[in-house]
């Protein structure tokens, strides 16, 4: 809320869409909606991206010695994500600073585990359960 109230403009841009898609239906908004709402769900996705609410997810741990990208993992190391600093990542974002909520419009970037630069509910056998509710 605080990011749109800093951006007026996007506010309007997403109250536009809203009214546009729940004008037709007795001014009430179904879940299945949400698929026809792209610059809401972006702005879920920056948020997100800015905002993470685990920031560094739930701590994991190797279970055997491991290299990954380089780095050498030993059993039983404590191993930290951290998806703040992932969501701004200025080799991955440009103007990662931002909230431009744009930027994932018409793209294919989303936040279920599969696209590793956007992990906010983490990834893989330990993905949050949760994710449908918390969203
Ligand atoms: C926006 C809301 C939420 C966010 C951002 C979130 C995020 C996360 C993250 C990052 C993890 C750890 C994933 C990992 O380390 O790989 C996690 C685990 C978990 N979350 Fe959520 N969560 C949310 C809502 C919920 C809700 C509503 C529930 C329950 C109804 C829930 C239940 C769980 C459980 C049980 C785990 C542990 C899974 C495991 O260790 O196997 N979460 N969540």
């Amino acid at each position: 809320m605080a990011e749109l109230l800093h951006n007026p403009e996007k506010i309007a841009r997403a109250r536009e869409e809203l009214d546009r898609v729940i004008s037709g239906d007795g001014g009430t908004l179904q879940e299945p909606d949400i698929t026809t709402l792209p610059y809401f769900q972006a702005i879920v996705k920056e948020t997100l991206r800015l905002h993470p609410p685990v920031p560094f997810l739930i701590p994991h741990k190797a279970e055997s010695d491991v290299e990954i990208g380089g780095f050498r993992l030993p059993r039983h190391a404590q191993v930290l994500v951290n998806v703040w600093a992932m969501g701004r990542d200025p080799g991955v974002w440009s103007n990662p600073d931002s909230f431009m909520a744009e930027r994932f419009l018409g793209g294919e970037i989303d936040f279920k585990g599969r696209d590793f630069e956007l992990i906010p509910f983490g990834s893989g056998r330990r993905i949050c359960p949760g994710m449908p509710f918390g969203l």
